[in-house]
């Protein structure tokens, strides 16, 4: 395939965080871009930025707050044009993008499920009464807490790397970690089990990259059409939707799923309490280019089903 792109006169720089599994994405996006243009590896510069979310972990990230922690910086500089495209894990993304760019292309999906890490157990069923969870998330932490009362879950942040560090030191019998990160680092040994979506539905975009660019950038522009996943992004638009009606982000208990059977979208999403004591779920079916109105009407259904008060667990 021939495509000609306006002058690459510089490398295009591209922007990301410094832990393993942020590079991993970074470098995969290299590659296909090189394998798409026939390019070598001096046409791009990788530049690694670190967030406030990468520097401060001694506290929830929930207490940080705010959305976008571990991407404005990057957007910033992706706007001053220091750099001119940035690879997330759209699990991490907010729903809308800062004015003056855009995300539209999505790398091929990777196993959305989660997974079960323990050196100790092999399957979250296995679980006995009063052993002890590690996850930051606050969805896995109430999912598990409304399946499993009985467990306890304690806070614990960090990368993949660090979370496998608090293992060993037996500060929890277990964490949860997304079997795309695993595998992306080539660290599928690390999970016991794969948890099926019917008994732990996923994060919205769960397993997902996105390639963020400025909304004027034709060379970014050209470069990234080539890539791009549609199937992924048909399911992501369905799932975004959904998260974006119930005004929810990564920081709160929020669980959806879009899988494509045949030119039909079939999404569920679950809500729940922090605490776990209550979850809602629901799901529907639309014609695969119709993934914004299903999620809408998914989401739409389930804040109709929340009893007054579901959502108030920030005060
Ligand atoms: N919130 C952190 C985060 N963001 C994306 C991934 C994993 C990769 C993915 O889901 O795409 C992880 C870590 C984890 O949940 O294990």
């Amino acid at each position: 395939m021939s495509v000609t792109l306006p002058t690459p006169a510089e490398p295009l720089k591209i922007g990301t965080r410094g832990s393993p599994l942020a590079l991993a994405q970074a470098y995969e996006t290299r590659a296909r871009l090189m394998a798409g243009f026939d390019l070598p590896q001096a046409a791009f510069e990788i530049v690694v930025v670190t967030t406030t979310g990468d520097k401060v972990q001694d506290r929830p990230l929930k207490e940080l707050g705010g959305k976008g922690l571990f991407t404005r910086e990057i957007e910033d500089m992706m706007l001053a044009g220091d750099i001119d495209i940035a690879v997330h894990s759209m699990k991490d993304m907010p729903v809308a993008q800062p004015a003056g760019l855009m995300l539209d292309c999505y790398l091929p999906r990777e196993d959305v499920r989660d997974a079960f890490v323990s050196p100790g157990v092999a399957r979250l069923d296995d679980l006995a009464p009063g052993q002890v969870v590690g996850t930051s998330s606050l969805r896995r932490r109430a999912q598990l807490l409304h399946r499993r009362p009985d467990l306890k879950v304690v806070e614990f942040r960090g990368n993949v790397q660090t979370r496998l560090r608090k293992l060993s030191e037996q500060v929890a019998d277990c964490t949860f970690l997304a079997m795309a990160g695993l595998n992306r680092l080539g660290m599928a040994d690390v999970a016991r089990s794969a948890i099926d979506p019917e008994q732990m539905l996923p994060a919205v975009a769960q397993g997902a990259i996105g390639i963020e660019r400025r909304v004027d950038d034709a060379r970014a522009q050209a470069m990234l059409e080539l890539i791009h996943h549609q199937t992924t992004g048909l399911r992501l638009a369905a799932e975004r939707a959904f998260l974006a009606t119930l005004d929810g982000s990564c920081e709160t208990p929020i669980a959806g799923l879009a899988v494509i059977e045949g030119d039909q979208l079939w999404l569920r999403g679950e809500i729940l309490r922090p605490d776990g004591s209550e979850s809602l779920s629901d799901e529907g079916r639309a014609p695969i280019a119709e993934g914004a109105a299903l999620g809408k009407a998914v989401a739409e259904r389930l804040l109709a089903r929340a009893p007054a008060g579901f959502f108030d667990w920030r005060s």
